[in-house]
């Protein structure tokens, strides 16, 4: 009796250990990915500016790479929901659905406001981010982390976030005119559901659930940053 329970709790472990070695297997390919495809998107834009001098026109040329690597980082909720990731499916899931908004809702969506200078705006603070957060978990995975690196994903984001939030804030303003006069997505009474939206009020509404959101997040780094880089205990994962 007691030896079938001492194989049974061996098997479990031995399981236990399978399932970790894939998640990490998959991860490290995750990040890898991430990391060069946001590298991509960095040549990209580098070469646009050298090559015509002007912001216009380098969304376009950016989209197709921005749309697939940022929607594929759907997959982060997961791996918190999943728990193969140690991190609130909460934040997780603000940054990167807002990130999703911005990129199919707005920017892909309201033509007129592609040539913004907020779009470039956060579209560098996005991918410096990037770069450099993949890359830490590439690095962090394989057990060799330059410090330069850890430095880098834990004191970039204090200029960056707030840089891409205003990139953000400004492109979506921007684009409350046309939205207004196109009257894109909205749905108006009378109709056969008998339901109205209003896509121009909803943009309003995500701009004001920045004031709530963003501290969260940024306080959420800052939480993080004194914990990896000055050794502090976080009272939030012990609990
Ligand atoms: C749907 C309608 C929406 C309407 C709008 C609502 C408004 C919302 C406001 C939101 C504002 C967002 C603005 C934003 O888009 C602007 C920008 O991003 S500008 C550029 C600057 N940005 C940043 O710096 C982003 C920083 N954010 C993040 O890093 C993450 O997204 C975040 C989830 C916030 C934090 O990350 P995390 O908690 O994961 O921190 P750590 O990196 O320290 O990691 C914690 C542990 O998890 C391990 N981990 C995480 N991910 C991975 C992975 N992919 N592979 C391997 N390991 C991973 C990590 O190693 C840590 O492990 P441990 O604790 O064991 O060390």
């Amino acid at each position: 009796m007691a030896s079938s329970e001492e194989d049974g709790a061996v098997e479990e472990k031995e399981q236990h250990r399978r399932q970790s070695a894939v998640a990490m297997a998959w991860l490290t390919l995750y990040n890898i990915t991430m990391t060069a495809g946001w590298l991509v998107l960095a040549v990209a834009m580098i070469r646009f500016s050298y090559q015509k001098g002007t912001h216009k026109g380098l969304y376009r040329n950016i989209q197709k790479t921005l749309k697939f690597f940022q929607t594929f980082a759907l997959l982060e909720i997961i791996h918190c929901a999943i728990g193969i990731v140690r991190t609130s499916v909460l934040v997780t899931g603000v940054q990167v659905l807002s990130r999703i908004f911005m990129v199919w809702f707005v920017i892909h969506s309201i033509r007129p406001i592609q040539n913004e200078e907020s779009v470039v705006l956060f579209l560098v603070a996005w991918t410096v981010t990037e770069i450099t957060r993949y890359s830490f978990y590439t690095f962090s995975l394989l057990n060799h982390l330059p410090y330069f690196i850890k430095w880098a994903r834990y004191n970039f984001f204090i200029l960056l976030y707030p840089i891409g939030v205003v990139g953000e804030l400004l492109t979506i303003y921007g684009a409350l005119p046309f939205v207004k006069k196109s009257g894109m997505y909205s749905l108006r009474l009378p109709n056969k559901y008998n339901v109205s939206f209003d896509y121009y009020t909803c943009l309003i509404i995500a701009m004001i659930a920045y004031i709530p959101l963003f501290p969260q997040l940024y306080f959420h780094m800052l939480r993080q940053r004194r914990k990896v880089l000055h050794g502090e205990v976080m009272k939030e994962k012990e609990d």
